[in-house]
């Protein structure tokens, strides 16, 4: 079995006289372990998908298994703890908590979970240990995604969602992110989602999903999928 399987999805937004399917009859699977980038332009329902995966939305109609559970049945307390213990984000602008340290911002995550790697063995794990004392404004963007890179990983999610995680970040900057979790992935064989508007960095992908306009339009896998280093864009 997958370790995802979008059935059917839908997401309607009805306001007054208008309708917006902003996503419409959505199925993919992802398997455990893989690096699943969703392309797509800006609109194509790339984000309510990842938000709808993540729990933090849900959809009108269909149903979302992880891990052999069907999500889109849980109460509000299960989805809860389903964001809670499952799935680690990470988001474009990084949401560091400015007034503490990034050892501190690990461990906000670490201190919610169940079975948490220490703090500074995450950050360990994304280049930053020497810097775990150093507050978000004395961190490069890069260095701050590393360590939301890291308070996501601490909580040994079963999936890494990561929307545009490039998208303020210069190109050298945003390449070692990505190199970053592609390594991670490979490593820790922790199944990565990544939402982007760039197709040139489907390459590097084991699975690319293709939407446009709320469906799904392209799903295939690469066999042989490039190394960061390898693609320009
Ligand atoms: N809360 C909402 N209410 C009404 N419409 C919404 C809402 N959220 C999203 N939409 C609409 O749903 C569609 C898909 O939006 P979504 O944000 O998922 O696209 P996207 O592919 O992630 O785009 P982007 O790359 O710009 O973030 C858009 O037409 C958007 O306007």
């Amino acid at each position: 079995m997958s370790l995802v399987e979008f059935k059917d999805v839908y997401k309607i937004y009805k306001m007054g006289e208008v309708t917006i399917n902003a996503v419409e009859g959505v199925s993919f699977n992802i398997e455990q372990g893989e690096f699943c980038v969703v392309v797509g332009a800006s609109g194509a329902g790339k984000t309510t998908v990842l938000n709808i995966l993540g729990g933090m939305d849900t959809c009108t109609k269909g149903s979302i298994i992880v891990g052999g559970r069907d999500i889109s049945k849980l109460k509000d307390k299960q989805l809860i703890e389903y964001r809670r213990f499952d799935i680690g984000f990470v988001f474009q602008f990084y949401n560091l908590v400015p007034n503490l340290t990034a050892k501190e911002n690990v461990e906000l995550a670490t201190q919610i979970s169940k079975n948490p790697m220490d703090s500074t063995e995450a950050l360990e794990s994304v280049g930053l240990s020497q810097r775990s004392a150093n507050f978000p404004a004395q961190l490069s963007g890069g260095e701050q995604q590393r360590v939301s890179i890291a308070r996501a990983l601490a909580k040994r999610p079963k999936l890494l969602l990561c929307d545009e995680p490039t998208g303020a970040l210069d190109y050298n900057t945003g390449r070692q992110i990505l190199k970053l979790l592609q390594e991670t992935c490979r490593k820790e064989n922790m199944t990565v989602v990544l939402i982007t508007h760039n197709s040139a960095i489907t390459p590097m992908a084991d699975h690319i999903i293709k939407m446009r306009s709320g469906r799904v339009i392209m799903d295939v896998y690469n066999d042989e999928p490039k190394n960061v280093e390898e693609i320009e864009w």
